[in-house]
């Protein structure tokens, strides 16, 4: 049995994320102790009967004390708030993470935070479902995901070297690159499929009191998919949005004036346009199958071994 990378390992928030962690953290022993906290009683007592932690806590400033890494698994929303109450409490050469889908204004919203002598090593695990809360975490998750890693300029290489250990032991395959090329890849991989999910099962629901129930009855699979992401937690998505404010308005522009050039070939019934474009959308696809990057399934990340994915993959719409 090798050494376990870190004594105390806190992770604050358990809900899908952090309680997947969790379980990989005890099952592939990357720590020799969990402390789990989380702000409402409720969620702390699920995580407590399902066993997920050695120590449980309503106040983080308890969870983080003598912890040697430390990783926020809460919406992107909330890590500035989360950090400032911690910061005084981190132990001296301690690393601090989070998970969030949004890099960059994390960064601007910890960092001022986190005292001399703590290391910051964001990161970003390309793995995820729809559902939300401490039961919905599972072991298999990170398998054969990829993280993604967005550290400051200057973090200690050693650090960088610790959380990277960490993701390979969930699984994962990680790579490193700035949080503004992460924030712009996941805009139009993650980020506006997401909105294009709530939009048009939005749209959809409001045409029901119209028709009557047909568009849920004959929905197809297609729309059905569309179902599933648009199911995913409004407030983890209301901040992605919020905080990934540019990247998404700049990659909906692009979407938006390409979605007009197929209303004007509809319109003006040129067939060539629609077929040129649907013939280069398929290669696309069969490329990521024949590369075994299929993530495009309604139950994606849950079964073990389905292949690599690549950074910014699929979700599934
Ligand atoms: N759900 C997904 O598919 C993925 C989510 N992420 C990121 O992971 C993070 C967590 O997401 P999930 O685990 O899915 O969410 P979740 O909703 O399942 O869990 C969030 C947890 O944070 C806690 N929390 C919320 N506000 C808090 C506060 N102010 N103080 C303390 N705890 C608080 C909740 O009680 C819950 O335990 C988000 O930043 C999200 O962007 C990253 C990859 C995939
Ligand atoms: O459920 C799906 O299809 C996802 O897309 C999961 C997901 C959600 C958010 C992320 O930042 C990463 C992965």
């Amino acid at each position: 049995m090798t050494e376990p990378l870190f004594d105390r390992v806190a992770l604050i928030g358990i809900g899908l994320i952090g309680s997947s962690l969790a379980l990989n953290i005890r099952a592939n022993g990357l720590a020799r102790h969990i402390a789990v906290t989380t702000r409402r009683r409720e969620t702390l007592e699920k995580a407590e009967a399902l066993g997920l932690g050695d120590s449980y806590h309503l106040e983080a400033t308890e969870a983080v004390a003598d912890a040697d890494f430390v990783i926020l698994c809460v919406p992107v929303g909330v890590c500035g708030a989360i950090t400032s109450e911690i910061a005084p409490h981190l132990k001296k050469g301690a690393i601090v993470s989070d998970v969030g889908s949004v890099k960059g204004a994390v960064i601007d919203q910890m960092r001022p935070h986190l005292p001399e002598g703590v290391d910051f090593v964001p990161a970003h695990p390309l793995a995820g479902t729809e559902q939300s809360g401490p039961e919905s975490g599972f072991l298999e998750l990170f398998r054969n995901r990829w993280c993604i890693l967005t550290p400051p300029e200057g973090t200690d290489p050693a650090a960088i070297e610790k959380v990277e250990a960490f993701w390979r032991g969930c699984g994962s395959n990680v790579e490193t690159m700035t949080a503004e090329h992460h924030d712009l890849v996941l805009a139009i991989v993650s980020h506006v499929p997401h909105l294009i999910a709530y939009n048009i099962v939005g749209t959809a629901a409001d045409l029901e009191t119209v028709t009557q129930s047909e568009v849920v009855k004959f929905s197809a699979s297609g729309f059905r998919d569309f179902t599933r992401i648009a199911a995913s937690d409004p407030t983890m998505w209301r901040d992605v949005f919020l905080t990934n404010r540019d990247a998404v308005l700049e990659m909906l522009a692009r979407f938006s004036e390409d979605l007009a050039s197929l209303q004007r070939a509809i319109r003006w019934g040129d067939g060539d346009t629609l077929f040129d474009l649907f013939t280069r959308t398929r290669a696309i696809r069969r490329n990521v199958i024949e590369a075994g990057q299929d993530t495009a399934k309604p139950n994606f990340g849950r079964e073990p071994g389905n292949g690599e994915a690549a950074p910014g993959e699929s979700t599934g719409s």
